[in-house]
């Protein structure tokens, strides 16, 4: 039954869905649905979890949503890169010293030195500054007259606020103007994904790495402006930490957020360089932001679909306010984190990123395939060059995983036994939201306190309900991003304060 078939035509026999375009396979109806998932959710119900697709130029790929293959990609080691056009797309977004970028020893003495600023312990620290970032949506909330309000934009700066403050530790206002608007534009310009930018990136895997990431020096409007932000982004990080390091040969106090922390070398025991620091400054502002506010966005409309669920969280959440408002035990709130773990599992915001096999593997299966020959697989031999295509939003959706209901936003799943207690993958709570392995997100511990700390602030004060006519799009744009019928990133919802 176990049998393994060498050789590189292994994946003409895997089924899959068939292609009418040659140029692009399955690239359009992946990352340009109406909806996303609109077809590939369709593809996992009829092939399982692991099947064929295909890329540009009849390449042949794999969507992997099966446990076991996951955690091998995930761990051996054996798909040491990002794949091509997400590769050109990090080196673009987030510039030539961030970690995503790195590969081999030098991705993992980054690691090694970037870990310590984002512990439990370190994570603690950021609280307040949750905590103010989450009244300042309350205060604009308030003293706006409109009960109509776009709770995506709001969301944006204030995850951009929480981030400016607790990775750079001044407030956005200190930072250049330029800076801040070309940050809070750059998601936008993802947002213009179209069959020609496909296209061009299908183009790009024919070069050598070095040429393909000079693909953002190509002048078009959306490389200008990721330039800029890659440019800006080095010249703020630089500033900031050197004003710090400044005020530490003067005799302040150091400063304990991201930087101040690790610009400290007692705390940095793989001694990161200057660069290696400043270097992270695109990559944690941009993925760092967007990324929550877009989390934070999906998890509110769900709220506001289905009220008697937003009533009992509201109870739940001025209980533990009552009980005590200055220390609030949010870990130990079930609802509260039963509602986050649905929302990520729902809408993760990096949907399915690519890996590339560095070396000829064997992926193991959990579940067995029936090749199209007939013959049943339990192991998938890889060659070096293959990309796979972590499938992250379909593992989420599987039913042995999740329960029998995998398409239906559900919280009550994680309280009633429905989900999986195999091996996690990921970091946080057997989802694969923050990936895992090697390149786990930095950023996954205090994203969920600030999401704890905001939903509660926002949830105790109003009530969230959808408009008439309510329409939401989700779109893929790198990221999973709420937008409008026009494709434009919104999430309108009417708020009204509580007595
Ligand atoms: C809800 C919020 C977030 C989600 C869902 C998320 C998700 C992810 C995912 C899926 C990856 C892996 C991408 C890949 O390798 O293809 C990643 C990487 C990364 N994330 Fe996050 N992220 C979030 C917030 C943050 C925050 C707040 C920070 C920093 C403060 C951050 C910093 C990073 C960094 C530095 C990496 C690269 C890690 C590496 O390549 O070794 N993220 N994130």
């Amino acid at each position: 039954l176990s049998c393994v078939r060498r050789g590189p035509n292994i994946f003409r026999y895997i089924p899959g869905p068939s292609s009418s375009s040659w140029v692009f396979g399955h690239l359009l109806q992946l990352r340009l649905p109406l909806q996303m998932g609109d077809y590939e959710f369709t593809w996992l119900k009829k092939f399982g979890s692991v099947y064929r697709i295909k890329g540009s130029f009849g390449e042949d790929r794999l969507m992997v949503a099966d446990p076991a293959a996951l955690q091998h990609i995930l761990n051996s080691g054996a798909f040491g890169e990002l794949g091509p056009a997400l590769d050109a797309a990090a080196y673009a977004f987030f510039g030539k010293n961030s970690v995503m970028v790195q590969t081999g020893h030098e991705h993992s003495r980054l690691r090694a030195g970037l870990n310590p600023g984002f512990t439990a312990a370190a994570v603690r620290r950021y609280q307040p500054i949750f905590a103010k970032v989450a009244q300042s949506i309350s205060e604009k909330l308030n003293l706006s007259g409109e009960s109509l309000q776009n709770i995506s934009s709001l969301f944006s700066i204030a995850a951009f606020d929480a981030i400016s403050e607790a990775v750079l530790g001044c407030p956005k206002e200190s930072l250049a103007p330029k800076f801040v608007e070309v940050n809070l534009k750059v998601m936008n310009a993802a947002a213009t994904q179209s069959p020609t930018q496909i296209l061009l990136e299908a183009f790009l895997k024919f070069l050598p790495k070095w040429i393909r990431r000079q693909a953002v020096k190509i002048p078009t409007q959306s490389s200008r402006l990721l330039r800029t932000q890659t440019r800006l982004a080095t010249e703020e990080g630089c500033r900031v930490a050197r004003e710090k390091l400044q005020a530490v040969n003067e005799g302040l106090e150091r400063s304990d957020d991201i930087f101040g922390f690790l610009l400290n070398p007692e705390n940095s025991k793989e001694g990161l360089a200057f660069e290696d620091i400043v270097g992270q400054t695109s990559i944690i502002m941009i993925a760092g932001g967007e990324t929550t506010a877009n989390s934070l966005a999906f998890g509110f409309c769900e709220l506001g679909k289905n009220i008697d669920f937003q009533n009992s969280l509201r109870a739940e959440i001025h209980a533990a306010l009552s009980a005590n408002a200055s220390d609030v035990a949010y870990d130990s709130m079930p609802l509260l984190n039963a509602f986050i773990k649905e929302t990520l599992r729902m809408y993760p915001a990096v949907p399915f990123p690519e890996r590339l096999a560095t070396e000829d593997t064997i992926l193991p299966l959990s579940d067995p395939i029936v090749l199209r020959t007939g013959e049943q697989l339990t192991q998938i031999p890889v060659q070096k060059g293959q990309v796979v295509m972590v499938a992250i939003a379909s593992h989420h959706r599987v039913p042995l995983l999740w329960g029998n209901d995998p398409d239906i936003f559900r919280p009550s799943r994680w309280l009633d036994g429905s989900v999986h207690n195999r091996e996690a993958i990921g970091p946080y709570a057997r989802l694969l939201t923050f990936m895992g392995g090697g390149r786990t997100c930095l950023g996954d511990r205090d994203r969920i306190m600030e999401m704890q700390i905001i939903i509660c602030e926002l949830l105790g004060k109003f009530s969230f309900s959808l408009p008439a006519n309510h329409f939401l799009r989700i779109r893929y744009t790198e990221t999973l991003q709420p937008a409008d019928a026009e494709g434009k990133k919104s999430l309108r919802l009417d708020v009204k304060r509580l007595l």
